[in-house]
């Protein structure tokens, strides 16, 4: 048996390859390297496929049934909201398309767990601002983006019941941190990463949206560890695996809210710089504010977050420096 892990050259892709290696899982990476790194998966099987393309189901499944699949994690994904926004047909098309492609492969291969990378992006900004939502909150997308993975979701869903194949969407809310140097994220779009760029080269960090009705003004979102969220992947794999009842949907966070001013601090007091920012215009599709309801992943997977913001600020800094954090293998 083994693991595909589609998408598993990207920042959260390896690291879900990660944790599966450290414990011993046979695993498939489905890359087409479009914005991953095979540096970041050295010595897998690396499947160099484009997965919106329809032609690639037949050699895609060839690779499943080779690797001898039984389970694959889909995270392959245009995951931009302000490119969303500017290009939707593109989003819908592409995310939805690849979902498509690799659950045909999957049926043909004869795979039957899956797990799907979704974003707390399918919620926008919820009616009670600053609270926490919970997977009954109603999905209201703010952006194309959203709607892309909303859609993914619901056609998981409907897969699953025809297939009788054992499946969930993990909401992710925002992933940052990094267990080694890398496996960082190096993308030019997250606030994390953008923050270490400006503040190492004594630039002010340009704040998307200031006079919000947020504690400080700024947009709020829950910052969640991206070891914590690859071992939710393991965690779930397990229970869709062994048959376990696993929610369709499950939220992956930490529950606490940072602002944006909040997150700059973080990373500036970890670099022992004085925090400069720039209030600019709000971003198209950006919702005010999103904290997660972790109730569910707890009581149906036993998970929970056990890495704050101060651990991804600490993380995210020593990785870029090339050095491997210890808070993050200690806290294993
Ligand atoms: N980063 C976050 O905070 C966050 C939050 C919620 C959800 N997500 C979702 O998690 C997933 C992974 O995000 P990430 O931050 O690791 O992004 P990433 O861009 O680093 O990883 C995506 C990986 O998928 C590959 N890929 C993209 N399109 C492909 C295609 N058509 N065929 C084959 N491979 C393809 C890329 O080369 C890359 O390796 C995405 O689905 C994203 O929407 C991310
Ligand atoms: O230079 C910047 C970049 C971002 N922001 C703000 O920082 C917050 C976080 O932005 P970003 O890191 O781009 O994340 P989101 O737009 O919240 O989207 C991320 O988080 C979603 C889950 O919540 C994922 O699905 C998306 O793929 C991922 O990009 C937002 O309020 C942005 O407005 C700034 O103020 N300045």
């Amino acid at each position: 048996m083994s693991v595909a892990v589609v998408g598993g050259a990207g920042y959260i892709g390896a690291h879900v390859v990660d944790v599966l290696r450290a414990r011993g899982e046979h695993v498939l990476v489905v890359d087409d390297l479009s914005t991953g790194d095979a540096d970041r998966v050295p010595g897998l099987p690396l499947t160099r496929i484009d997965v919106t393309d329809p032609t690639q189901v037949a050699p895609l499944a060839t690779a499943f049934r080779q690797h001898e699949v039984d389970a694959v994690v889909h995270l392959a994904a245009r995951k931009r909201v302000d490119e969303s926004v500017a290009h939707p047909t593109r989003y819908l098309r592409d995310n939805v398309a690849g979902l498509a492609n690799v659950l045909d492969a999957a049926t043909a291969a004869d795979a039957r767990t899956v797990v799907l990378s979704s974003t707390a992006a399918v919620y926008g900004t919820p009616d009670a601002a600053g609270a926490p939502v919970d997977e009954s909150t109603p999905p209201r997308p703010e952006n194309p983006y959203g709607t892309s993975k909303l859609a993914c979701e619901w056609l998981l869903e409907a897969h699953a019941r025809a297939h009788g194949v054992a499946a969930t969407s993990l909401r992710y809310f925002n992933v940052a941190g990094a267990a080694r140097p890398v496996l960082a994220d190096r993308g030019t779009s997250n606030l994390v990463p953008i923050v270490l760029d400006r503040l190492r080269a004594d630039r002010a960090v340009e704040v998307f949206g200031g006079g919000l009705t947020t504690r400080d003004g700024t947009p709020v979102r829950d910052y969640v560890h991206v070891v914590d969220v690859a071992e939710a992947h393991v965690v779930a794999l397990d229970a869709l695996r062994s048959g376990r009842d696993v929610p369709a949907v499950v939220n992956l966070g930490t529950g606490e809210g940072s602002t944006v001013l909040e997150v700059v601090r973080a990373v500036a007091r970890v670099l022992g710089v004085e925090p400069r920012v720039d209030v600019v215009a709000r971003r198209a599709g950006d919702p005010v504010s999103v904290v997660a309801d972790v109730t569910l992943a707890g009581t149906a997977l036993g998970w929970r977050a056990r890495l704050r913001l101060e651990d991804i600020a600490a993380d995210a800094v020593r990785c870029d420096a090339g050095l491997t954090p210890e808070l993050t293998d200690s806290s294993r």
